[in-house]
Parts: structure tokens; sequence; C-alpha cells
């Protein structure tokens, strides 16, 4: 953990929140977002330098965690103490857009690890902590966890067993006051997400972008989470799914 942050352990009133995959995309955005809504924000992300600066800009807490390192994550665990309001799943992505035929499996093994079995260590090293703070679980899924695109079946296989989780979740854990939500958003515009799944084709990555007139930004979905956070806690929200208004032709540019 950084020194020059704040340390969540301390006594403090504002309630913890922890944004895994904190140092781009979505999860900068709800790091920023949850802060300017009260909480002290466990920034927990691989790129240490990038979340350091985040962590320092929103008067939170920095942590390197690779969420699929069961050690970054008993030591995201330790560093978080006995009371977390909000844990926010947000690392993962998709790597890559190859048809089955011609599919790169070390890249689906490392989607499953992350978006399914980092949620899922995250989730349990930290359930101890959201139990005592009586919190809430949000998991960013994906409309692509209940669609078949081609090319997608790696990312589409991984966000559906994400989703999976999240239901078998939530029934675990249903007489318990730990709210669990499912957050699925569509096309959202952020940088880092379209490269990585477009194999740092920009060109390829800005086609299929452009194929949405409007897609979400990553503050929309930020926003979402904000919203879902402050809900009183007897309300239970399955799922939201979060579109831009005009994605009818996603899986359609998806085939380009
Ligand atoms: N961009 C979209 O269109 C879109 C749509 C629906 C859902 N999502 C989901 O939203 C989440 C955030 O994606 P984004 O669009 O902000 O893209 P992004 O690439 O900016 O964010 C993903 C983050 O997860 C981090 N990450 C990846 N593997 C990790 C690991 N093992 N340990 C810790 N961190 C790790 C990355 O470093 C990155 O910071 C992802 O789960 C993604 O599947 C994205």
């Amino acid at each position: 953990m950084s020194t020059n942050t704040p340390d969540p352990r301390s006594p403090s009133a504002r309630p913890v929140a922890v944004v895994t995959g904190a140092s781009s995309g979505i999860g900068a955005a709800t790091a920023r977002v949850l802060a300017g809504a009260g909480f002290a924000v466990v920034c927990a992300a691989r790129r240490q330098e990038r979340v350091q600066a985040l962590a320092e800009e929103i008067g939170g807490t920095a942590l390197r965690c690779d969420v699929t390192d069961p050690a970054d994550v008993d030591a995201l665990a330790a560093a978080v103490g006995p009371r977390c309001a909000l844990l926010v799943n947000n690392a993962g992505g998709a790597l890559g857009m190859e048809p089955v035929a011609e599919a790169d499996f070390d890249a689906w093994q490392q989607m499953f690890a992350t978006n399914v079995v980092g949620a899922g260590r995250v989730t349990q090293a930290l359930l101890p902590a959201l139990r005592a703070a009586g919190g809430q679980v949000v998991f960013i899924t994906s409309t692509a966890a209940d669609a078949s695109y081609e090319g997608g079946a790696g990312y589409n296989a991984a966000k559906s067993a994400e989703r999976a989780v999240v239901g078998a979740l939530r029934l675990e854990i249903v007489a318990e006051p730990v709210r669990v939500v499912e957050i699925a958003p569509g096309m959202v515009a952020t940088e880092e997400f379209s490269l990585t799944r477009f194999g740092g084709d920009a060109e390829r990555a800005a086609k299929v972008y452009d194929g949405v007139a409007e897609p979400l930004t990553a503050e929309d979905v930020a926003e979402c989470v904000r919203w879902v956070a402050s809900l009183p806690s007897h309300v239970n929200i399955d799922r939201l799914v979060v579109r831009p208004r005009a994605q009818a032709a996603q899986h359609k540019v998806h085939r380009e």
C-alpha cells in the first residue's frame, strides 16, 4: 500500500470502497465518482504508478493488486481492514476478437482468470469486511454476457460465467446484509479496452466504435455504480443493463 495516502483501516467517517482495475477506464472513473460521493476509495490495480497518481488526485489509497494473484488479493484484504462498504469488481476485459477457429486459448484462460476467478477471489477475500459493514458488491459484467457474436466466444463466455457467479453469490448470502448487484454495460468508449480487445489495432477498434453513434462513457457507468451504492439497503437490484441508446448495430459491426 502506498505510504502517503490515507490508510483505510484508520478510524474514519468515510465508508471504504474498493475498486479493482482502477488504473484506467471504468475503474478510474468509478474511483473518482465514489471519492466525490464521500467514500474512502482503495484503488487496486496492477499498474502502481498510474493508480498512485489517481489515489493522490482523489485522496484515496493506492494498492498494487493483480486479481489473479492470491497473495495480492490477500494483501488487499489485509489493507482494507475489517470493514468494507462497497466492492466494485471491475478488473477484466477482452483479449482478442478471433473466431473460434483461430482462437488463442491462453487469452481465453486469461479472460476467465480475471473476469471470473479474479472477481470471485476478491469477493471471497473481502466478504468478511463486507458483512461487517453491511456492504455491497457490484460486478461490472457486460451485455456480452448474454450475447454470442463472431469473434466474441472467449469474452462472451467469460462474462457469462461471471454473471453466473453473481447469481450464485446472491442466493448464497441472501440472508446476510450484503447486497450483490450486477451492472452490465453495453458499449463503453474506453481506450484501453478497445485496444486490448483489438490487439492494439486502433483503426479496427475505431471502426467498430464508429458503428455506435454515441457509446457510453466510463463516467456514465461510474454514475450507475454511485447510484446503486446510494440506495437503501433493503432495495435489491439484480441486474442493471446500461446501454447506449444507439447500440442496435453493435453485434452487426463486430463482424467487420
Ligand atoms: N468498454 C466496454 O465496452 C465494456 C463494456 C461492458 C463491460 N466492460 C467491462 O468493464 C470493465 C472495465 O473495462 P474498461 O472498458 O474500463 O477497460 P480497461 O481496459 O480500461 O479496464 C480494465 C482494467 O482491468 C485491469 N485488469 C485487467 N486484468 C487485471 C488483473 N489481472 N488484475 C487487476 N487488474 C486487471 C486493466 O489493467 C484495466 O485497468 C471490464 O471488466 C470490462 O469487461 C467494458
